[in-house]
């Protein structure tokens, strides 16, 4: 049997600020349609690791595989029309917009790549309301998004990562803001999201991690501490102690 071709590999990806190494020699490799959570200690990495994904910082050496191409030096923008779409701690939500506008400006942008299909109000409408009704936010389309809640700005980026439909899906600490019945409502929408897509999901809540991941990568100052199952990462010596507290 021919071996499956990976969404995504780095190979010895580095990232330096200054005299620091945020992200140090990480090769690292992703199957198609697998939801992976990233864990590790605040400043490991992980944020700067993703954000090399998906071209917001340059790499200092190494590659990125998407696909089977060589993207370490392609933009971001064109990351997104390759199929990786990410949200990020920071929301980047458009705020004196609607939620609705929001979601229809992501809706507009993969519709624009997607010349073959050209672009009609009608599909704008249906797809953005689609992408909301998903994150549980429809009532809320009208709102300006600055007078969401956080949680609720949150759920609105990840519709708008939706409404790309990504091939990658990268979440960086997605459920940061939002309450435990939003946080029950999130697992289910990721659940359906990884039916669809890959997800690599950075999050600092390991009940979330545990009930998502099908694999996990720890890291620790730039590096990669350990990777398995869920199972396995409760298991390993090394990152209870360095992580979950002995
Ligand atoms: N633009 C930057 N300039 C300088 N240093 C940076 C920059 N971005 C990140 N760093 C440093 O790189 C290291 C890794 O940061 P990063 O945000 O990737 O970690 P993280 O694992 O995502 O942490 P957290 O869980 O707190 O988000 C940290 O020491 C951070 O201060």
């Amino acid at each position: 049997m021919a071996a499956v071709t990976p969404l995504l590999v780095t190979r010895d990806l580095c990232r330096t600020f200054g005299g620091l190494r945020a992200v140090d020699q990480v090769s690292f490799s992703l199957p198609e349609g697998e939801t992976h959570a990233i864990i590790g200690p605040n400043g490991a990495g992980k944020t700067t690791f993703v954000s090399l994904i998906c071209g917001r910082v340059a790499p200092s050496s190494g590659s990125v595989v998407f696909a089977g191409d060589e993207i370490s030096r392609m933009p971001a923008h064109r990351r997104v029309r390759a199929g990786i779409a990410y949200t990020f701690q920071i929301t980047s939500v458009f705020a004196n917009l609607t939620a609705f506008d929001n979601v229809a400006l992501a809706v507009q942008r993969r519709l624009i790549d997607d010349r073959a299909r050209g672009l009609s109000a009608r599909a704008l409408t249906e797809q953005g309301m689609d992408a909301l009704t998903r994150v549980g936010l429809a009532e809320h389309a009208g709102k300006v998004a600055g007078n969401l809640s956080y949680g609720h700005q949150r759920l609105l980026e990840v519709a708008m990562g939706l409404a790309l439909k990504p091939r990658l899906l990268i979440l960086d600490e997605p459920t940061q803001g939002l309450s435990d019945g939003e946080i029950d409502n999130f697992i289910a929408l990721v659940r359906q999201i990884g039916a669809e897509a890959t997800v690599l999901l950075i999050e600092h809540n390991m009940d979330v991690v545990m009930a998502l991941a099908e694999r996990i990568t720890v890291m620790e100052q730039g590096r990669i501490l350990a990777q398995g199952t869920p199972d396995e990462i409760r298991a390993d010596n090394a990152v209870q102690q360095a992580y979950l507290g002995g």
